[in-house]
C-alpha cells in the first residue's frame, strides 16, 4: 500500500491538485486558473475544456512537484465548485454548451414564476433548498429549452447531466462512470434529501428527463478508475464531495453543533446537524454534509455570495491597494467607531435575504472617510454577514458552534479574524492546514481505501494554528451590528 493520495479541488476560479500523506499533510500541489466568461448581464460561464485541462495539468504539476509517479499513489479524491451545471453527449463526451456557473442569475424569472405559483414550500421540504437561480435545476432546464434538439435528445437518453464532479468522473473514467455523490446531488434541487434519491415530482416540476441523471453514491465510495492515459497509471476515485462539505470534513466537524466557515471568493458557513435534517425558518439551506455507508449526515448552511470578491473589487475595481494582504495593515489604521458600511450586494444578497435584485452600497461616508475606512468596511461586511447567519442558525437549530473553525484565502488576515471573533462573540480557530477542502476529499478517499478506520481517527489529525478570542465590549458590538442591519435595509428590494 502506498502512502499518498491525490485530491483534486476544482474551484470557481482555479483548479488545484494536492498530494496528501496519511497524516493529512500536504506534500506538493499544482494549480491552474482558468477564464471566467460573462456573456451577458448576470450570466457566468466556464469553458468545460478549460476546466478539464486545468484539472489535468494541476494533477500532473502536483505529481511532478511531489517527485512521484501516479503508480505511487493509492487513489484520488475529488471536490468541486457546486451547483455548476454541464450537459454532454453520452456517445462523444462533448459538452453541448459552456458550464453554467453557480453564480449565474439567468434563471431569475423561472424561479420567480415557480415561487409565485407556490412551489417553494414543497421544494424546501424535499431538498432543503429554496427557489433560487443558485441551484442546478433551473440551469439544466434552461439548457434543455435553449439548445436546439436538446430536450428531445435528453428524452432519448443520448445526453448526460452533471455537476463538475460528475463531469470530471466521466472524463477521468473515459465515460465508464456516470455518478455523483449525495452532497453534490443535494445542491441540484432535484434530489430528495430524506429519501436520498432523485425526486420524481421535482423532475416533473422542472421538466427534467430522468434519463439525464447520474447515479448517486456515498461520499466515500467506488467512483471507478482514472484511466491510465491521463496520469500514467490507473487510480481508483474513492472520495467525492462538494467543496463546502469537503471543507467541513477537512475541518473535522463531525459532531452536531460543530461548524466551519470558509472565506474565499464567497463565504459558506456550515454547521453539522447530525442524522436528521432540520429545515430552516430563516431561509438557510439544509444540505447533506456527507453520506457514509448509506447513512447521510446533514448540515445547515448559510451562503454569502461575496466575501473575498469585495477585496478583489477594492483592489482591481477601485485600485485602493495592490495586494489583498495589504488590507490587514490598512484596516488597522482606522479610527475606532468609524461608521462606514459597505454592503457587497454586487450580485444580489444570498442567505438569509435571497434578494437577487439588491445591489451594493457604501453608506455612512463623512468628510474624513479615507481608503482605510472603506477597506475596513469591506472586511467588516464579511463578519457582519457571518453574524446574520449565526443569528439565523441560533434560531433554527439552537446549536451554533461555540467555536467556529475557519479556512479559505481571507483567514490569513489577523485583523479580520479578530473582528470576526468580536462580532460573533465566539472563539475563532484557524487550523494548521488551510487547504481544508482538498483535505476533506483526501479524507473521504482515505476512508474508502482503509487509511482511516473512522471519523474519530480523522478528528485527531486536526490541529489549531491560532485561536482568536472575543475582546470587544458587548455594547460596541451591538451598536456596530445595528448599523449594519440598517445599511442592509437600505439596499433590499424585498421586505
Ligand atoms: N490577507 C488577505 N486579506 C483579505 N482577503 C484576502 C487576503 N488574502 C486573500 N484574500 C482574498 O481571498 C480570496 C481568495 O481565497 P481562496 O480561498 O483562494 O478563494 P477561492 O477558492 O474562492 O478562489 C480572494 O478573494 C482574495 O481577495
Ligand atoms: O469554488 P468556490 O470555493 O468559490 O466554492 C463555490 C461553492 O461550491 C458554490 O456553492
Amino acid at each position: 500500500m502506498a502512502n499518498y493520495l491525490l485530491a483534486i479541488d476544482q474551484g470557481t476560479t482555479s483548479s488545484r491538485a494536492i498530494v496528501f500523506d496519511r497524516q493529512g499533510r500536504s506534500v506538493a500541489s499544482g494549480q491552474q486558473e482558468f477564464a471566467q466568461c460573462f456573456p451577458a448581464d448576470g450570466w457566468v460561464e466556464h469553458q468545460p475544456e478549460a476546466i478539464w485541462e486545468s484539472v489535468l495539468s494541476s494533477c500532473r504539476q502536483a505529481l511532478e512537484n511531489a517527485g512521484l509517479d501516479a503508480a505511487q499513489l493509492d487513489g484520488v479524491g475529488i471536490t468541486n465548485q457546486r451547483e455548476t451545471t454541464l450537459l454532454w453527449d453520452r456517445a462523444t463526451g462533448e459538452t453541448l454548451y459552456p458550464a453554467i456557473v453557480w453564480q449565474d442569475r439567468r434563471t431569475i424569472e423561472h424561479c420567480q414564476a415557480l415561487k409565485e405559483a407556490g412551489h417553494e414550500p414543497m421544494l424546501q421540504s424535499r431538498t432543503g433548498l429554496l427557489l433560487d437561480p443558485y441551484f442546478s435545476a433551473t440551469k439544466l432546464a434552461w439548457l434543455l429549452d435553449n439548445i436546439e434538439g436538446a430536450r428531445e435528445r435528453a428524452e432519448k437518453g443520448e445526453l448526460a447531466f452533471g455537476t463538475v464532479d460528475t463531469f470530471l468522473i466521466w472524463r477521468l473514467t473515459h465515460g465508464r462512470v456516470h455518478a455523483t455523490d449525495a452532497t453534490n446531488a443535494s445542491r441540484t434541487a432535484l434530489f430528495n434529501i430524506y429519501h436520498q434519491d432523485w425526486d420524481e415530482e421535482l423532475l416533473a416540476l422542472f421538466d427534467i428527463p430522468a434519463a439525464l441523471l447520474p447515479q448517486v453514491r456515498d461520499s466515500s465510495d467506488d467512483f471507478g478508475k482514472v484511466d491510465a492515459a491521463w496520469l500514467g497509471a490507473e487510480l481508483p476515485i474513492s472520495g467525492v464531495a462538494g467543496d463546502q462539505q469537503a471543507a467541513l470534513i477537512g475541518q473535522a466537524c463531525f459532531t452536531p453543533g460543530m461548524g466551519k466557515s470558509t472565506y474565499g471568493t464567497g463565504c459558506f458557513m456550515i454547521v453539522n446537524t447530525g442524522d436528521a435534517p432540520s429545515l430552516s425558518r430563516n431561509r438557510l439551506l439544509t444540505t447533506v454534509a456527507y453520506r457514509l455507508n448509506g447513512r447521510p449526515t446533514y448540515a445547515m448552511e448559510g451562503s454569502i455570495f461575496v466575501a473575498g470578491a469585495t477585496v478583489q473589487w477594492l483592489r482591481d475595481g477601485l485600485k485602493l491597494f495592490a495586494n489583498a494582504a495589504e488590507t490587514e495593515a490598512l484596516a488597522a489604521e482606522t479610527r475606532s467607531g468609524h461608521s462606514v458600511y459597505l454592503v457587497p450586494a454586487f450580485t444580489g444578497l444570498g442567505a438569509p435575504h435571497w434578494d437577487p435584485k439588491a445591489r451594493g452600497a457604501i453608506l455612512g461616508l463623512t468628510r474624513d472617510t479615507g481608503i482605510a475606512e472603506i477597506v475596513a468596511a469591506g472586511l467588516q461586511a464579511v463578519c457582519y454577514q457571518t453574524r446574520d447567519l449565526q443569528a439565523c442558525m441560533n434560531d433554527d437549530i439552537q446549536a451554533t458552534p461555540g467555536v467556529l473553525r475557519v479556512d479559505g484565502g481571507m483567514v490569513s488576515n489577523n485583523w479580520l479574524m479578530q473582528f470576526l471573533a468580536d462580532m460573533l462573540d465566539v472563539d475563532v480557530d484557524r487550523p494548521n492546514i488551510l487547504e481544508t477542502t482538498a483535505l476533506g476529499a483526501a479524507y473521504l478517499a482515505g476512508l474508502r481505501l482503509g487509511w482511516y478506520r473512522d471519523l474519530e481517527e480523522i478528528s485527531r489529525l486536526w490541529q489549531c494554528e491560532r485561536r482568536f478570542t472575543p475582546q470587544m465590549p458587548a455594547q460596541e458590538r451591538d451598536a456596530l451590528y445595528r448599523g449594519w442591519r440598517e445599511a442592509v435595509s437600505r439596499v433590499r428590494t424585498t421586505p
